[in-house]
Order: structure tokens, then sequence, then C-alpha cells
């Protein structure tokens, strides 16, 4: 894993605003820590009388304290230079208190800088979250509902929801922790070397043990967060199919034996989480144990030169203080790297959705107008992904404006792909669909759409009313024109205000299926996609939504299984003439 995936960057202007903040306050972080361990430093040598007069001088390196001043300047410290030490009765005066002064001032100054980052990561996860839910929804829509058929549908919920929550450790931990793990240590190392520069190399070769040791933890990391998230979408699926199927495993009798199904799953992503925490704290063990090691090789040589005389005794101190706070900033990186394992993993799934390709399609938009023009099918040959066998097989269709035609074969046959091929939801292996004369790809999908009213052979109702439900043909009907459409697809009984739950609940099936036909009808479209539009309902009302259709005059393709429908139509056209494999 790359420490910051340039996608989410070029996707989501505010992860980039955040980044920039992240660096200004990383900037002011490593700043006020220097100060803070000068400040530390000069107070606790000042209070210490020391054989050479207290001034804790850097025998014999006296150059290096020269420098070190050089880069503060006399502003921040009052002209004071690092390894320069004060005389401890004049700390214990008036120096004392401005070194304390100074103390708290960057303290105050650190904790506004925690806030602040706080405050921008917390904006910054939540307008990404918001961004990338929103072009992962609208990639969806684009890539169609075939594509969203099956298992996809639970996994992209679940990602969605879930998954791209993970993403706040992400902002709110582990990216400022990055930014600091870039800015504070060259800052301190950088400070160390005007007062010892032994200690700041010392420093300088541990230091790149810890990335190194943190890519290797990374790698490993990796695969066990996918696997988690994995296992974690695996089980959303199961549950939400147990629960819609509570009713059906009831009657047969194999509700108990999902227990022991749901029960395996639960394990695999519990074996997943555990061995993710496993590698977390083990990680963390082994980072915290090298940067102990190095602060500890930096101790010693500090104590050695000190006792040598060759290290003045502000400079020790300043050292001392400075030197964990280099590796601190990369060793949280290492800890919070795993706290955001699931979110990069999740941010992982989105890019894939987002970089699957969508359908070449051109766009015109001088679609042909369907009332006058025929709508042809040559040579359709249709194959599902990870399908051996050809949904259709050089299917040919040809059907004239105001016809009435049914589709009929045996289930399976490919009657509703036929369908899917009109509205432009599945690629054609080979084959053309021609409108007037043009190729139906050639113009652009949310236009030549616009020529279907369709009932698809789940009504995909959503919750409200019926007539929100209808007016999702044509949003600015009136009242009047919902109650029409309900008429004509022989729904006259369902009042508009009647409510529809989640998934057309709350409505019987024969009525969420005339719902879905109010829904085509209310449409200007001028031909009608129904598959199987009477499926579950009784004959008075069969025929009433057999009267409606051929009381529009539009072009009707449907299709059909009952006797009644078929007999209603013009013309019938069998699919799949082709041997079947009975699934
Ligand atoms: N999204 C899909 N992914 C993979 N295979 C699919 C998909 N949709 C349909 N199929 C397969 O394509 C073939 C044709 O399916 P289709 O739904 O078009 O048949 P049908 O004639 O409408 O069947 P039915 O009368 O039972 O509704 C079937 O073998 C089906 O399993």
């Amino acid at each position: 894993m790359k420490p910051v995936d340039p996608r989410l960057l070029r996707r989501a202007r505010g992860a980039r605003v955040f980044l920039a903040a992240s660096v200004l306050i990383g900037i002011a972080s490593g700043l006020l820590i220097v100060v803070q361990a000068v400040l530390l430093a000069r107070g606790i040598a000042g209070m210490v009388p020391v054989a050479d007069g207290g001034t804790g001088v850097l025998r014999g390196d006296a150059g290096g304290g020269e420098a070190g001043g050089g880069v503060l300047g006399g502003g921040l410290l009052g002209g004071v230079l690092p390894g320069e030490g004060l005389p401890g009765e004049e700390l214990l005066g008036g120096g004392l208190a401005a070194v304390a002064l100074g103390l708290g001032a960057v303290v105050v100054g650190r904790a506004l800088l925690v806030w602040m980052q706080e405050v921008v990561a917390q904006r910054a996860a939540a307008a990404v979250k918001s961004t990338l839910r929103r072009q992962v929804l609208e990639h969806s829509l684009k890539l169609g509902p075939v594509w969203l058929s099956g298992e996809r549908s639970s996994a992209l919920t679940t990602l969605l929801t879930k998954g791209l929550d993970d993403l706040d450790p992400y902002f709110a931990r582990y990216l400022p922790q990055l930014v600091l793990a870039a800015t504070v240590p060259a800052g301190v190392i950088g400070w160390m070397a005007t007062g010892d520069l032994i200690a700041a190399g010392t420093v300088v070769v541990t230091l790149p043990l810890i990335p190194i040791f943190m890519a290797l933890i990374g790698w490993a990391t990796q695969a066990h967060s996918r696997r988690r998230q994995h296992a974690l979408s695996v089980l959303a699926h199961h549950f939400a199919d147990v629960v819609s199927g509570l009713p059906t495993l009831k009657l047969f009798g194999r509700a108990k034996a999902q227990e022991s199904a749901v029960r395996r799953v639960t394990d695999k992503h519990r074996v997943a989480s555990m061995s993710s925490l496993r590698l977390a704290f083990l990680s963390s063990f082994a980072l915290e144990l090298l940067a102990s090691i190095s602060v500890a090789l930096v101790a010693v040589g500090v104590g050695l030169r000190l006792v040598d005389g060759k290290l003045g005794l502000e400079t020790a101190l300043m050292v001392l203080i400075l030197a964990p706070e280099a590796y601190l900033p990369l060793r949280q990186v290492g800890m919070q790297f795993h706290a955001s394992a699931d979110g990069v993993a999740a941010s992982e799934e989105v890019f894939r959705i987002l970089e699957t390709p969508l359908p070449e399609r051109g766009d015109r938009t001088d679609v042909p107008d369907l009332r006058v023009s025929r709508l042809q099918l040559y040579d359709v040959t249709v194959r599902y992904p990870g399908r051996d066998e050809a949904a259709l097989d050089g299917f040919d269709l040809d059907v004239r404006p105001g016809e009435v035609v049914a589709l009929t074969g045996p289930s399976g046959a490919g009657k509703s792909t036929v369908l899917a091929v009109l509205l432009g939801f599945v690629e054609l292996e080979r084959g053309v669909v021609v409108a007037g004369g043009s190729a139906a790809d050639e113009f652009e999908p949310t236009v030549w759409r616009r020529q279907f009213g369709w009932v698809p052979q789940r009504p995909g109702l959503r919750m409200g009313t019926v007539a929100d439900n209808v007016r999702l043909g044509r949003p600015d009907a009136s009242d009047d024109e919902v109650r029409l459409a309900l008429i004509a697809a022989g729904a006259s009984e369902l009042e508009l205000d009647k409510a529809v739950g989640e998934q057309g609940q709350l409505l019987s099936g024969g009525q969420q299926r005339r719902v879905a036909l109010a829904r085509a009808l209310i449409t200007d479209a001028p031909v009608l996609l129904l598959d199987e539009p009477t499926a579950g309902l009784d004959p008075d009302a069969e025929a009433a939504v057999i009267a409606g259709l051929r009381a529009s005059g539009r072009t009707v393709l449907m299709v059909a299984h009952r006797p009644a429908l078929i007999a209603a139509a013009d013309r019938t056209v069998t699919v799949g003439t082709r041997e079947l494999v009975n699934a």
C-alpha cells in the first residue's frame, strides 16, 4: 500500500485541502516541539549548578552552539543560544519565569494545533466519504442493473455504509500522523545537529529502520484487511438473504439450520478480525522496541560525551528530550496504519468500481421517433459475465410501430434478456440493435431509454405512496393523470395516497405489478417493454390490463406466459429455440 493513495487526492477535493492544512499544522507542530525541548533543557540546566560556573557550555564544541543559535535566532529565545546556557542564579530569577511562560505558551499552542487537526480531519473525512459515495452510486447506475445484480448489490451496500465509514480513522489519525512523520523528524534532527552532530547522526542512521519495518508489516496486513473486508461482505449478504427468506426457511423447517451457516460465516469474520488485531499488536511491539533501542543508543552516546565533558548539560538535555520526538511520529504512523487499514481496503474497492469501464455508447441525442420507426435486432448474442452459455444466441427481431408483440419461450430462454438488450443494460457479444436505420449504441443512453416504458420482472417499487411510485414515470403528472394511469393498469381500486413500503411491501404482489404498469403507462414513451405484466393478476384484472395496453396505441413488446396475454398480442415471437440446459 502506498502511504497516500493518489487516487484519493485526485477524486476527492476534500482530501487535497485536508492534506495541505495538515502539512501546515505539521510544520507548526514540529517547530513547537523543538521550542519546547529547548525551553525545557534551558529551564532544567539553569536550575542545576554546574562545576564550570553553571554555563553549561559545550566545551570544545562552541561552534555547534553558535550554529544552533543562528537557526532560532534571538527572537524566540530572547537571544539565548542552544548549548550556551545561562547561569543558574539568573534563571532562578526572571529567566525561569520567562521559560515557564514560554513553555505554557508552547503547550497551549500544541493543544490548539491538535484541536485544529481534529476539526479539519473530521470535516475532510465527511466530505471525502460523501464524494466517494456519490461517485460510486453514479458509476454503478451507469454500469446498469445487470452489473449490480446478484451479490454485488449487498457488497455495494456494505461498502457504501460501514465500509467507507472505516475511512474515518484514515483521515482523523493516519494521514495527520503521516504528515507529522514527514515534517517533525526533519526539524528535530536538524535542530539536534546544531547541538550534537553524533546524536543527530545516530538518529539519521536508525530512523529509516522504522519505515522499512512498517513497509514489511504493511504488506502482510494488506492481505489480512482484504480478507476481513471480504468476510464482512459475505456476512452482510448472508444475513440479508436469511432475513428476507426467513418465512420460507421457517416453512421448510430450515430456519434452525441457518444458525450454523451464520455461525460459520461469523467465525470466519472473527478469525480474520483477530488475525488483523494480532498483527497490529505485534507490529506495534516491534516498532516500539526498535524506537526504544534507538533512543537508548542516542542516550548512551550523549551520557558518555557528557561525562567526558565534551557536551554541555543543556545541550545533552536538549538532545535527550528531542530524540524520542524524532521517532514518535513514525512509530505512531505504524499504529494508525492498522487502525485505518480497513478504510484503505474499502477505498481500494471504491476505486475498483470507479475504474470499471463503462460500456461504450455514443452521444447522439437525435434518437429516431419510435412512433414511426421500426425497432430491429440482428443476430444478437449475449453472454453474461462468468457464463459459458450464451443467454441469447443469434436472435433476430423486427417490431413495427404500434405492434403488440408477445415474447414466449421456456424459462431461462432469454426473454428478459431481449428487453435488457433494448434498454442497453447488457453488452452485446455480437449483433446490433437498429432503430430508424441507426445503431442504438450511437445514442446517449439516457436519451435512448426515454423511448421506453419498462415493467421489470420485479416491480422495484420504493417507499412512499402509490402516487409517488407512479410519478417516477412522469414527475410532473397531475393527480388526475396518475388516477387515469392506474385505471389503465387495472388498479382503479388503489388510493393515490396508499402507503407503499420498501421494495413494494404493504401492497400485494398483483398490486405492485399494476402500480409498476401504471408507472410505465404514464410516461410519454412510444414503446412499452413489459416483463410478464399480468403475472399474479386475476382474470378480470388481466382483462383490464390488456384493454389498457391496447387503448394506449403504443408499440408493446411483452414477455408473456399466460394464454390471455399471448392471445391479446398481434404476433408471437419465440425466444431460445436452441437446446436449453435446465438450471
Ligand atoms: N445477471 C445475470 N447474470 C448471469 N446470468 C444471467 C443474468 N440474468 C440472466 N442470466 C441467465 O441468462 C439466461 C436467460 O435469462 P432470462 O432472464 O433472460 O430468461 P427468461 O427467458 O426471461 O426466463 P424466465 O421466463 O424464467 O424469466 C438464464 O440462463 C439466466 O440464468
